[in-house]
């Protein structure tokens, strides 16, 4: 057995004696250390001076009550997190997700692909995540924002616009994001960026609102022009029907695509003349409904109860914007039966191990959400570099910066995979290139 994998089984023992019960954790670590073979043995500095095992241990693990008072004046408690993975390479920085899975494993995982992600955005910013198993769905204003004052009085004192900089994921948008905001600056009195994807009237920047799904499918044009092909006539269907799956379904028809399927976690919706977006705008952002609602609006539609079903459809490219393992392997398998061309991550960790394998036997063209859903966090270092400048940016140069940053991330990570001997594999690629950076910072940096 070579070097290599004698220290990754090493790291692999730790990682799950020490935290148990947390499979998407490891899920995630194994990901990342089975890409780093080749890069470990060039870099044999990097064992020694205990990288690998200093780099699966999150900087700090925040867990706290949340007490807040609901609409029949009910007490109700839920539990916060804040995981400061890694700030080797910058202040923390990564989402906050509100939604009742949430637990510590999940945001551990979160906060560990972040900080490979964010190595990857060419920017100064660390890894950490955080959230809480509160589940805004159902939930008045009053009630969102009497939770959001309560998670934050806690949260404020472990963040900071030059330490931890939050910003949004599942569950949470521009009005979870404006209460935490109002709170940390009544309790601190700082009037600074320490939330990205704030509102435009109060620091947001232009384009963050749109990044994530826009630099999804900057990412596979790139991708796709590389193999002599365009997103223009291609069908396409997107997961979910959040931030991300919006803005991804609005620059792919921008693009030419003809996108047939949108899905939330009950189910999803088929619609062969292809999706009506300002619907989905207004059933998802404005009334908060669910997706069946679409086919009040158009008749022509079909709704289907079960949102793993949407991996049935015949597509050229699925884009899988929703949550982690929304892609088994019996999906991808059904994807590449329906002769899928190219899968583009736009959620974390959406496909499963059996799933980025069915697709890399089969040839499909696979980017990894940590290089392809890079724009949204990638914009939110836009949104600080504003702030601390006190300027805002127009959309067109935040749009042309986000484009150019996805471009190179492409590039880094395609050249890596090369370089590393797995041409075409944009998994190890992105691993290796965000692993890089990281760890030499931490080898200039000392044992810390
Ligand atoms: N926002 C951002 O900038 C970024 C987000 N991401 C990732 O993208 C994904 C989507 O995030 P975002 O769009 O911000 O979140 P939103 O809350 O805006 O939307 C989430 C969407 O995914 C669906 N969904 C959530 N959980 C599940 C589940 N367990 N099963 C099936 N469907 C589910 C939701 O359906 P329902 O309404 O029914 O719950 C909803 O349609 C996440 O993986 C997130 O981590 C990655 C990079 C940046
Ligand atoms: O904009 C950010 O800070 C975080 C975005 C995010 O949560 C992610 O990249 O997964």
């Amino acid at each position: 057995m070579g070097m290599s994998q004698q220290v990754i089984d090493e790291v692999m023992e730790i990682v799950k004696k020490r935290n148990p019960n947390e499979p998407e954790f490891h899920q995630a670590v194994m990901e990342v250390f089975e890409s780093l073979k080749p890069a470990i043995e060039k870099h044999p500095e990097f064992v020694e001076a205990g990288i690998l095992h200093r780099i699966i241990e999150p900087d700090r693990q925040v867990i706290f009550r949340v007490p807040w008072v609901d609409d029949q004046g009910r007490v109700q408690v839920n539990r916060g997190y804040r995981v400061q993975f890694n700030n080797a390479i910058g202040p923390y920085k990564g989402g906050l997700r509100f939604h009742p899975s949430v637990n510590l494993g999940i945001m551990k995982f979160l906060a560990f692909e972040q900080t490979f992600k964010n190595s990857l955005t060419g920017l100064p910013i660390g890894g950490g995540k955080g959230g809480s198993d509160f589940d805004p769905k159902g939930k008045s204003d009053g009630e969102v924002m009497r939770f959001c004052q309560s998670f934050m009085t806690e949260l404020y004192r472990h963040v900071g616009a030059d330490v931890d900089v939050p910003a949004g994921d599942i569950g949470v948008g521009s009005r979870e994001i404006g209460y935490m905001y109002g709170q940390y600056k009544r309790i601190t009195t700082l009037y600074n960026g320490v939330f990205t994807g704030k509102g435009l009237t109060y620091g947001g920047s232009l384009g963050r609102k749109e990044a994530t799904g826009y630099g999804l499918l900057y990412f596979l044009e790139e991708m796709l022009k590389e193999k002599g092909q365009t997103i223009a006539g291609k069908t396409v269907i997107v997961s979910g029907s959040g931030n991300v799956a919006i803005y991804a379904v609005e620059k792919a028809q921008q693009l030419g695509a003809r996108v047939v399927a949108m899905s939330d976690s009950n189910g999803y919706v088929y619609d062969p003349e292809g999706i009506k977006l300002n619907t989905v705008k207004q059933i998802k952002e404005i009334e908060r409904k669910r997706i069946k609602a679409y086919v009040e609006h158009h008749p022509s539609a079909q709704y289907h109860e079960g949102s793993k079903g949407i991996w049935s459809i015949k597509c050229d490219i699925a884009l899988p914007c929703a949550t982690q393992n929304e892609i088994d392997g019996e999906s991808a398998g059904k994807l590449v039966a329906n002769g899928v061309l190219a899968v583009a991550e736009g959620a974390n960790m959406p496909s499963t191990p059996e799933a980025i394998k069915t697709f890399q036997d089969n040839k499909v063209l696979f980017g990894p959400a940590k290089a392809a859903n890079a724009g949204g966090v990638a914009t939110s270092a836009l949104e600080m570099s504003q702030n601390s400048m006190r300027c805002s940016w127009t959309f067109e140069e935040v749009d042309a910066r986000l484009k150019n940053i996805m471009v190179t991330i492409y590039r880094q990570v395609s050249r890596a995979a090369r370089e590393y001997g797995c041409e075409d594999d944009l998994v190890t690629g992105a691993n290796i290139a965000g692993f890089l950076k990281v760890a030499e910072a931490m080898m200039a940096q000392g044992i810390v």
